[in-house]
């Protein structure tokens, strides 16, 4: 008999304004996988990967070349599994956008963790499952809250000298570039993550804020919108970023928001002032949100993970919100989709 199970991922969103690298949101939008495994066969025949949703047309196909089997092969390889079942066949149906700060690389790698894990019935802990996670992603903010669910906070552990070496090891040794008739005795083992990388802790979330994301119709690459990035910062900036995380951990949590203690907590000094040159979605958006003191149900806005989404968070009247958001982004010349979106849970495996 052939089994079949379903590994379902949340999009998110990192940094929430002041917390960059550090918290993480899960979001209602998901990356699902519908995975087949035939019972066992003497031939050794390759996966079949088929896609729909977002990516469809640029995603690739070839399960050395994606980036979720290429993770999930990650996970084999490091527990002594060499390739994928023979014959087995994926499909992956996406509701994430690209490349616009809503996690989907992220899901990507959460999606390929869980994939290994199930294939390999390896039976893999949360802190294990995140470690594997944070060996490609590298910084731990969309990964646990994709992995774990909810508004998630979570620190790096500092690592001893041989762990550091471990951990720092390029991403082309830990997903190789495989030939695409790669097949079992392709390549050297990968080098494992260390154990227990990622810390971290789930707040709370008040029931009546939801999410608009306003997602402009271009992709902005991480890696791109990291290169603009300082080396150090001043402490001056440092404090006003900490002192508005401490606030907005606990403000997010309270049940009426305070929408003027929100709307000042999600204030960055970090990040969102430096995207500025990359992302002119940033100056639009943060002329779109007039201060809560005129409008109560609107409670904060902040450049979704890296951009270019402008992630709005309120109580009410939502799509007055997004519309008028829509309009301001269009004197513009920039055409922007918007989504209404609630807090997910974390990610799940079911076996069908
Ligand atoms: N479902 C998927 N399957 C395969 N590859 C994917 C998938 N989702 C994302 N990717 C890869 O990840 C890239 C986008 O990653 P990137 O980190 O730049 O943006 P993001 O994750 O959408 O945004 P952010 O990290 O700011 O939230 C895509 O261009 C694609 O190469
Ligand atoms: N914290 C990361 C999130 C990107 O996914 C950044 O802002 O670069």
């Amino acid at each position: 008999m052939a089994q079949q199970f379903t590994v379902k991922v949340p999009a998110t969103s990192a940094n929430i304004g002041p917390g960059f690298d550090v918290v993480g949101l899960s979001l209602s939008l998901h990356l699902t996988l519908t995975v087949t495994v035939p019972p066992a066969s003497e031939t050794q025949l390759p996966p079949i990967i088929t896609y729909s949703g977002e990516g469809a047309y640029d995603v690739p196909l070839d399960a050395y070349k994606n980036l979720t089997t290429r993770v999930a092969l990650y996970v084999l390889r490091c527990n002594g599994i060499r390739s994928f079942p023979s014959g087995l066949r994926i499909h992956a149906h996406n509701e994430i956008p690209f490349g616009r700060g809503l996690g989907s690389s992220g899901a990507a790698v959460v999606a390929g963790v869980l994939l290994g894990n199930e294939l390999g019935q390896l039976e893999l802990t949360a802190e294990r499952l995140l470690d594997f996670a944070l060996m490609v992603e590298r910084h731990p903010d969309n990964v646990t809250a994709a992995l774990i669910g909810g508004f998630v906070g979570s620190y790096l552990r500092e690592l001893d000298e041989a762990d550091t070496a471990a951990a720092s090891v390029p991403l082309s040794e830990v997903l190789p570039e495989y030939p695409s008739d790669a097949g079992e005795d392709w390549g050297l083992n990968p080098p494992p993550p260390p154990s227990g990388i990622g810390h971290y802790v789930r707040f709370g979330w008040s029931e009546p804020i939801k999410a608009i994301a306003i997602i402009p119709r271009f992709e902005l690459s991480t890696a791109k919108a990291r290169e603009v990035l300082p080396q150090h910062y001043s402490r001056k900036d440092l404090v006003f970023n900490l002192q508005r995380l401490a606030v907005l951990t606990t403000a997010l949590t309270q049940n009426p928001p305070d929408p003027d203690l929100i709307y000042e907590a999600m204030k960055d000094r970090i990040h969102q002032p430096y995207r500025k040159t990359l992302v002119n979605t940033w100056i639009t958006g943060s002329h779109i949100i007039h201060h809560p003191c005129n409008s109560s149900w609107l409670l904060g806005i902040c450049l979704s993970g890296a951009g270019p989404t402008i992630l709005a968070l309120a109580t009410k009247n939502f799509e007055k919100i997004a519309e008028d958001a829509r309009r301001i982004f269009k004197t513009r010349d920039i055409e922007v989709d918007w989504k209404l979106l609630t807090v997910a849970g974390g990610s799940e495996v079911k076996q069908s």
